[in-house]
């Protein structure tokens, strides 16, 4: 054992990013009854004096005082810790979990895009790696307060058998809180079946300036979004994870279905903050193009995604 806990049933957490999404996961597993140490930014002496509040459908929760630090702060080995930077500080994320790993300790990624768990194993082949992919509409709407809006589901999948053998643990934390939980036994079934929406969606949302119920409505929105998901649907099976008959479909009337709603991209381009394009769109075609297969709709959008993004940073017009 590595850290503080003795017992397999009651884990430790590290919340690396205390945003919309780590804020809330940690708060549930706060309520759950795990031991969580979050790790905060710019709102670290904010959530030291005024605590973390998380307003959600779940209940309302104001968590005072509660345990952070600041990623300079010596801290406690956890037995697990949750990336929720965005992708976009990935560059920092090695530097940022020396110190919160040891022998064994799990990282357990919840961040969008494709690639990030087989780069945090190469860095840390002490740790266990495990991919958390979550269907959650969060956003973080002042310092130290974070609104859930809807969703949660959290989908584990391992990337080795050391990880398999942990995700039952994981999964009783995150449910103690209240969390949906399930598991995936293919990881990079996983990731590129949520970047069959997130590819089409997120970038979508950004370009036509819309939420996604605009997108369905419109015949040529609609098309676009159908044309990207194709393309990813054959980067998938170019990767060697064929999508089943009939899952593009259902994702589409699953997006008819749901309420409005922003993807992450959109929020982010909306408060003029980096877009996550390397993580969800750049490695994506990277790893295709490794197998010679180019997708040429996606390196559109990627392209269309850089230059939106470095106009709306430099406020050009
Ligand atoms: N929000 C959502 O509903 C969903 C998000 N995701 C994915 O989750 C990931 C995180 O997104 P999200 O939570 O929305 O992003 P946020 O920007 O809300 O959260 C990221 C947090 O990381 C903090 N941070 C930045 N640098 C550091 C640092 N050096 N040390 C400690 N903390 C730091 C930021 O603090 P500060 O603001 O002070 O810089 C911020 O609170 C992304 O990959 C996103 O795509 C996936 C599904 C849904
Ligand atoms: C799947 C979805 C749409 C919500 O969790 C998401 O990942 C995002 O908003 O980026």
């Amino acid at each position: 054992m590595t850290s503080d806990t003795a017992n397999s049933q009651d884990l430790s957490f590290t919340i690396l990013g205390t945003g919309a999404l780590g804020g809330f996961y940690g708060s549930r597993l706060l309520v759950g009854g795990s031991r969580v140490r979050f790790i905060a930014h710019s709102d670290v002496d904010f959530i030291r004096r005024e605590g973390l509040r998380v307003d959600s459908p779940l209940g309302d929760q104001h968590h005072h005082p509660v345990e952070v630090y600041a990623d300079s702060d010596e801290i406690p080995l956890s037995d697990v810790v949750c990336v929720g930077l965005k992708t976009t500080q990935n560059h920092r994320l090695v530097e940022l979990l020396r110190p919160l790993v040891g022998e064994g300790t799990l990282i357990l990624n919840l961040q969008n895009g494709l690639t990030m768990e087989e780069e945090l194993a190469e860095a840390f082949p002490q740790a266990v790696v495990v991919a958390g992919l979550c269907f959650l509409c969060s956003n973080k709407v002042g310092p130290g307060h974070i609104a859930h809006l809807d969703y949660g589901l959290v989908s584990f999948a391992p990337l080795d058998a050391r990880g398999r053998e942990r995700i039952p643990d994981l999964m009783a934390a995150f449910s103690a809180g209240g969390v949906k939980v399930e598991s995936q036994p293919s990881l990079p079934q996983a990731r590129w079946r949520k970047l069959a929406w997130n590819i089409p969606f997120n970038g979508l949302s950004v370009l036509l300036d819309v939420e996604t119920n605009r997108i369905m409505a419109d015949p040529d929105g609609r098309a676009l979004a159908e044309q990207l998901m194709a393309e990813v649907s054959l980067g998938a099976e170019t990767c060697g994870v064929p999508f089943d008959e009939g899952f593009m479909p259902r994702l589409m009337e699953i997006t008819e279905a749901m309420t409005p709603y922003a993807p992450s991209m959109r929020l982010d381009y909306l408060a003029r903050r980096e877009l996550e394009i390397e993580f969800m769109y750049r490695r994506p075609l990277r790893e295709v193009a490794r197998r010679g297969v180019r997708l040429p709709a996606i390196e559109a959008v990627a392209r269309l995604l850089t230059l939106f993004d470095r106009r709306n940073r430099s406020a050009e017009t």
